[in-house]
């Protein structure tokens, strides 16, 4: 099996997904309830056995979003954390989405979708949320997703393999 040294990956998805707290459980597994909303975007190294992981943790609220296209380009690959418990919340979700994946400049990307927040009861099943999400109907590129808790590290694990197993060459 061969390894990638290096991965690039971009985070994004609405405010209070859990974006950032998904990089704390990949980087450490620990986790809080007092996260501080992301303001632009950080930067995080992460390395995990042989891979190396470059990070972007961008922020989610409306008037960020229109940065989102620039630190997707030419990434390994685009998670997209939703919050699978704000029912509410998931038509922005989708249509974020897919504007973002409509962009030229990231065709071919591969994309990990994240149903976060499954430790809360009223959490869609993943069934539901590739159906609300439209996730069928992208199809120029690798989709997969897991449904996830950053609470309870519950998936983290299947999730960073399937992103080694099927980012692009980093740059
Ligand atoms: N119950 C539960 N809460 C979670 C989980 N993951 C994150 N949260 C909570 O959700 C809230 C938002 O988490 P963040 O990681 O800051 O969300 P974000 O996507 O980075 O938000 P922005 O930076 O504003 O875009 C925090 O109170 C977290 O503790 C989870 O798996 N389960
Ligand atoms: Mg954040």
């Amino acid at each position: 099996m061969f390894f990638k040294q290096e991965m690039e990956l971009s985070l994004i998805g609405l405010q209070n997904a859990g974006k950032t707290s998904l990089v704390n459980a990949i980087a450490t597994g620990g986790y809080s309830e007092d996260m501080i909303p992301t303001v632009g975007f950080n930067m995080r190294k992460v390395t995990k056995g042989n891979v190396t992981i470059k990070l972007w943790d961008l922020g989610g609220q409306r008037r960020f979003r229109s940065m989102w296209e620039r630190y997707c380009r030419g990434v390994s690959a685009i998670l997209y954390v939703v919050d699978a418990a704000d029912r509410d919340g998931i038509p922005i979700s989708r249509s974020e989405l897919h504007d973002l994946l409509t962009k030229p400049s990231l065709s071919g990307i591969p994309l990990l979708v994240l149903g976060n927040k499954i430790d809360k009861s009223e959490a869609l099943t993943q069934q539901a949320l590739v159906d609300q999400l439209d996730l069928e109907s992208i199809r120029d590129r690798e989709v997969c997703c897991y449904m996830i808790s950053c609470k309870d590290s519950i998936n983290i694990d299947i999730a960073i393999d399937w992103l080694i197993k099927h980012s692009k060459s980093a740059k």
